[in-house]
């Protein structure tokens, strides 16, 4: 019998309960108890979920309250000790102290998960670092689901992975020296687990999907050495691996003494051959055939028959399963009652992706007759999505045949534009300005709501929007910054926005994803060819600059992070795609330079996030994802200014791109690491102008004028003067308006301080 297993359900639940609670929790309107009876309620719900899903093995350890990195960092007692833990359980405070920071703790720092835009909290490691069993928490959840009746398989992130995903903060230490430590405290929680009575744990290794070097590989080697074998009764373990194929791996991983390993075929469905040959007749194999990081319908004949192809080979070995966890899909496609009917049928969201999986079960264990209407309803879907008229647009193609290389080329090379553009701006040294959005207020999100329930009108609805970029724009000039933004209070989200106003998307009501902690996204359908009906900020931009002297930048998304962070088709090429959103944006930016706006942000945050897992993909990746931002930025004149912001990613390593890219200004995060970032850029001689992040915005903390002083001295150290600017890692939104006031009023002071700095120094000089 094949067995049908999951990797990870989303943890947000279907109407974001998990989010409404965690921050009534923060809040203060209800307390940690509380909060923990909603958290294992929606457990309960969602393993129920899946039970009725029929799904034969259900996991249990992949809830968080925050995030499962964050998760392991707690059970294995590795709090930083700035945080001063000592030998307690780690209790909740703690919990959310390192995730969210405190009044005297910056919170650890969060990066992207793989090429997700899901983001984990890294732990920090030094020499010091010890490990304990310093949570009960995962223990818990597994009685817990007992009582429901569910044997469950535990999963956990493994030691590999773990320390590879988390960073050393002392210099010249290496991380995987802690390995021989962390072994026996993973042994000890595998030893816990054993007593009681779980019988699988998947230990997910998904490092194994980057390029990695032989001393990781040989630690993976020694790890599950060590947590198998003789002595203390220990659980099964299943080695999941994720993203990318890892059959550079597959003689070493067929040998490694676990029983059983995970691959995902939806992102490298070639790796089937490599593992099948020769499998140990020990292991079981699992096999991700259902897409877990996509929302289209899956091609269930297509499936059924490289499973009964694998079938024939494993035997009872074979377990079926979604290609990675379902954290990065909706939760259910029934909630959706306002999608079109005819793109709904396309679709499956977590909850139909699990009945994908056990309809392939059934088909392999009880044949292929068992289970004719779901192949034929599959087959049928994929067919009429093929052929339908609405994905295809002539004008788009058209266009798209048309572009020249003269398209992706500014008329002058950047130090002409850059004199033209001081000419007309005639911005001071170090200029300030912020990212582009202000606070999301309830107030703001309440009348968004009420317009679309219809309790509010259009006109009100705008009116109400045109306050809130009134008071920005008010808030702005009181504050003293230099260059604008009119605070995106229209927007609900960044790439959702846009997504809605083009042709070629599809938009859901309940589409929720975690991104981190408790906030979510609702990424938007791109299933057709992309098309824009008329212009999408012209009039609010427009009407912010209305409202001032100061020079109110235009704010767009950029082509590869609405490719990135949208769910879109597996039709075409994702390049295809980026160059149809680019040519959309392109129009948006020619309007906004018509209407006389003269400094236009295209946001690229997922750039980094779109850079293929595998070093030997990237130059592909990177030629098609320039030339599209290229393509959407080229078309003003030398003295419209093209800014473009990215955050959350190590950027150094792509550093040659992002300067091709030829933006006149790029606004970067760099605060939570202390600028460490901008070495690179100092290093690399980055052309054009810079604005490293001084003001960490995902932290509730605000920062002293001298922190955000020193943080800009530093970056004078690697970086000319004359080409930094002076702003906050990131939007906004997230923040409240009194401490955003606080922390941008001191930052305008810090930028004011080191501008009397350099003047001082500049007179010594020339003195001497
Ligand atoms: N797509 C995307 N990816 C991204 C980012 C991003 O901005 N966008 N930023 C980085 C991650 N950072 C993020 C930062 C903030 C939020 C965020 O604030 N999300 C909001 C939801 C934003 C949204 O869609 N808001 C809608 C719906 C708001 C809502 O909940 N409305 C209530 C009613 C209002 C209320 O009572 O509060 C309802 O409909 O029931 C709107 O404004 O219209 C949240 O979780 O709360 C998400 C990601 C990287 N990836
Ligand atoms: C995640 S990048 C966000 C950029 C956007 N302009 C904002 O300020 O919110
Ligand atoms: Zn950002």
């Amino acid at each position: 019998m094949a067995l049908t297993h999951n990797l990870g359900f989303p943890r947000i639940g279907a109407r974001r309960e998990l989010k409404q609670t965690l921050e009534a929790c923060w809040r203060g309107d209800i307390d940690e108890q509380q909060l923990q009876i909603k958290a294992a309620e929606l457990r309960k719900h969602h393993w129920i979920v899946q039970r009725e899903a029929g799904i034969d093995l259900i996991p249990a350890g992949d809830f968080a309250l925050y995030d499962q990195m964050l998760n392991m960092t707690a059970l294995l007692g590795a709090a930083p000790a700035r945080f001063n833990a000592g030998n307690d359980e780690i209790g909740l405070d703690l919990y959310f102290a390192m995730a969210r920071g405190t009044a005297s703790q910056p919170a650890m720092e969060m990066t992207k998960w793989f090429d997700t835009n899901y983001h984990y909290i890294v732990p920090e490691f030094n020499a010091h670092t010890r490990f304990r069993i310093a949570s009960s928490q995962l223990f818990r959840e597994v009685t817990e689901a007992r009582v429901l009746g569910i044997s469950p398989k535990v999963v956990l992130i493994g030691p590999l992975t773990y320390l590879y995903l988390g960073k050393e903060t002392e210099p010249g230490f290496n991380r995987l020296d802690l390995l021989a430590h962390l072994l026996p405290v993973y042994r000890e929680i595998l030893a816990r687990l054993a007593s009681l009575d779980v019988e699988w744990v998947q230990i997910d290794e998904p490092f194994l999907a980057l390029d990695v070097d032989d001393d990781w590989l040989d630690g993976l080697d020694q790890a599950y050495a060590a947590l198998t074998g003789a002595g203390t009764k220990l659980p099964k373990l299943l080695l999941a691996t994720y993203f990318e194929a890892v059959d550079n791996h597959a003689a070493r991983l067929k040998k490694l003494p676990v029983d059983g390993l995970h691959i995902d075929l939806c992102r490298a469905p070639d790796q089937l051959d490599v593992f099948l040959e020769g499998y140990p007749a020990s292991k079981v194999l699992s096999l991700g055939i259902i897409d877990g990081r996509n929302v289209w319908r899956a091609d269930l004949v297509q499936a059924l028959a490289t499973l009964s192809r694998a079938q024939s080979t494993l035997g009872e070995r074979l377990w079926i399963a979604p290609s990675c966890s379902l954290l990065h899909c909706p939760v259910d496609l029934e909630l959706e009652t306002r999608l079109d009917s005819e793109i709904k049928n396309w679709l499956a969201f977590s909850v139909q992706k699990l009945k994908e999986v056990s309809v392939l079960g059934q088909g392999l264990n009880q044949g292929e007759n068992a289970i004719r209407d779901e192949l034929d309803a599959s087959a049928r879907a994929r067919q009429e999505r093929r052929e339908s008229p609405r994905n295809h647009n002539p004008v788009m193609q058209e266009r798209l045949q048309r572009l020249t290389r003269n398209d992706s080329r500014r008329t002058s090379p950047f130090p002409v534009r850059q004199a033209l553009q001081r000419q007309r701006f005639q911005l001071p040294d170090l200029p300030t300005t912020t990212i582009g959005s202000f606070p999301q207020t309830p107030e703001i999100r309440q009348a968004r709501a009420a317009f679309r329930k219809g309790e509010l009108t259009n006109l009100k609805y705008l009116e109400a929007m045109r306050k809130e970029i009134q008071l920005a724009v008010g808030k702005q000039e009181e504050i003293g910054l230099d260059v604008f933004v009119h605070g995106e209070a229209e927007r609900n989200d960044m790439v959702e926005y846009f997504g809605e106003q083009l042709c070629g998307y599809a938009f859901t009501e309940n589409g929720w994803v975690q991104s981190y902690g408790s906030r979510c996204v609702k990424p938007p359908i791109l299933y057709g060819d992309i098309y824009r009906p008329e212009p999408m900020t012209v009039d609010w931009i427009q009407y912010a600059q209305s409202l001032t002297t100061k020079p109110v930048k235009g704010m767009l998304t950029g082509p590869i992070t609405m490719l990135m962070w949208s769910f879109v088709r597996d039709d075409q090429p994702r390049s295809t795609t980026a160059l149809q959103l680019a040519l959309a944006i392109r129009d948006e930016v020619a309007d906004l330079e018509r209407a006389g706006i003269g400094i236009i942000q295209i946001d690229e945050p997922a750039f980094r996030e779109g850079l293929p897992l595998k070093k030997a993909d990237w130059n592909e990746y990177l030629k098609w994802a320039v030339e599209a931002f290229r393509v959407s930025s080229s078309g003003v004149k030398d003295d419209t200014q093209i800014h473009t912001h990215m955050c959350y990613s190590e950027f150094n390593d792509i550093l040659p791109a992002i300067a091709d890219m030829g933006a006149d200004v790029i606004t970067i995060e760099t605060s939570r690491s202390r600028m460490e970032l901008l070495d690179g850029f100092g290093q690399f001689k980055y052309p054009n102008e810079i604005g490293p992040g001084v003001y960490d915005i995902h932290s509730p903390r605000i920062p002293e004028t001298g922190e955000m002083l020193e943080l800009l001295e530093k970056a004078c150290q690697v970086i000319d003067a004359k080409q930094l600017w002076v702003n906050p890692d990131c939007g906004l939104k997230t923040r409240s308006w009194p401490e955003v006031v606080t922390a941008l009023e001191r930052m305008v002071e810090a930028a004011r301080q080191l501008r009397a700095q350099i003047n001082t120094f500049q007179t010594e000089a020339l003195s001497a």
